[in-house]
């Protein structure tokens, strides 16, 4: 369904940048109806490889195609009816602030020139689908994120996609909101047989829904296999790090700082560790439960440096009371 052949991608030098080589010999091929992960820190390359499939960057080597056709060859026009086969979900949702639920799913098809009877049926169709009927005349900042997402995928879904592509979709999402996304997304592959492409820098979401995977550092796909055979016999160091993120999970980890908040304090101090995750401190939520006595236990690990940046910006809390911290 999708398949990258020798793909290098050079953004050229700006009067402030030097080049940059985001892509370097890139070959992929994902089977229609496969969920397929791609893995990699901060700057590996996996947007820009995201971007090429759907068109929005070309590449300055090899070749993209989707369902057969040559995406870097088609014109503006061709483009255009190329990409209402490609649905994308965001990190940040995109969704149109002032447009209801509502007319957020139907505003694809508007563009898409359906007439008002089509639009109706399947959008309350898609509201239906991933649980948002209720919230139909709710505005996007009414919304939980979980529920954003869920707009954000029905809309995806609006012009019946082969692929869709998946932007750290989960990323701004707690544990528990993250699972339930997955599961979504894993029930319209089975049901839909969309193929899924999602890229992510978190193994725990490879690993809940993804067939096979890659992984990527510096512009270069060093892995890929089946999720299964990369978790158990991970050949390269990174992926190994990787895995390791994954299995230090809601295991009891000796060497992370524990940290227990009342479900009060969660909104905030879930922020801060959003921001240590992405600055590379694994976060594991102890149980993933909140216990009889309102707490949540996380567990937390990483470099020094940023475990007392994060031990820092919770030290509010921690002399509210709100939040417990031991090694
Ligand atoms: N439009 C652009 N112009 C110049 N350089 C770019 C552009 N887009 C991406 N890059 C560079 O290409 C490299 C790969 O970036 P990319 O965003 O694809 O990585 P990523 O793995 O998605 O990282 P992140 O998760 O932080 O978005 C980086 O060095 C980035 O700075």
């Amino acid at each position: 369904m999708i398949e990258l052949k020798g793909i290098g991608k050079v953004f050229p030098a700006r009067r402030s940048s030097e080049a940059v080589r985001a892509l370097e010999n890139v070959n992929l091929k994902i089977g229609a109806g496969e969920i397929f992960g791609v893995i990699g820190r901060s700057g590996a390359g996996k947007s820009t490889l995201l971007r090429l499939v759907n068109g929005l960057e070309s590449p300055t080597e090899g070749s993209v195609q989707v369902d057969g056709r040559e995406i870097s060859r088609l014109s503006e026009a061709e483009l255009r009816a190329e990409r209402q086969k490609i649905g994308m979900i965001f990190q940040h949702f995109n969704l149109l602030w002032s447009r209801t639920v509502w007319q957020n799913v139907a505003f694809p098809l508007e563009v898409a020139g359906k007439s008002k009877a089509d639009i109706r049926k399947k959008v309350d169709y898609l509201l239906e689908r991933v649980g948002l009927s209720e919230r139909a005349d709710a505005y996007p900042a009414q919304l939980s994120g979980g529920q954003k997402q869920r707009v954000g995928i029905a809309r995806a879904l609006a012009n019946d996609p082969k692929v869709l592509l998946c932007d750290e979709a989960t990323s701004a999402l707690d544990p528990e909101t993250t699972s339930s996304i997955l599961q979504l997304l894993k029930e319209i592959n089975e049901e839909m047989g969309i193929t899924l492409l999602l890229i992510t820098h978190e193994m725990d979401v490879v690993q809940e829904i993804c067939h096979r995977m890659a992984v990527m550092e510096e512009g270069q796909v060093i892995e890929t296999g089946e999720v299964e055979q990369l978790f158990h016999h991970p050949t390269h160091p990174l992926t190994r790090q990787f895995v390791h993120q994954v299995e230090r999970a809601p295991a009891e980890s000796p060497s992370g700082v524990r940290i227990t908040c009342s479900s009060q304090s969660f909104p905030q101090v879930w922020g801060i560790l959003q921001t240590a995750k992405n600055n590379g401190v694994t976060v594991n939520m102890l149980g993933g439960e909140v216990s009889e006595e309102d707490q949540i236990t996380f567990v937390l690990d990483g470099a020094q440096e940023e475990m007392d940046r994060v031990l820092h910006s919770l030290e509010e809390y921690r002399l509210q009371g709100e939040v417990k911290s031991r090694v």
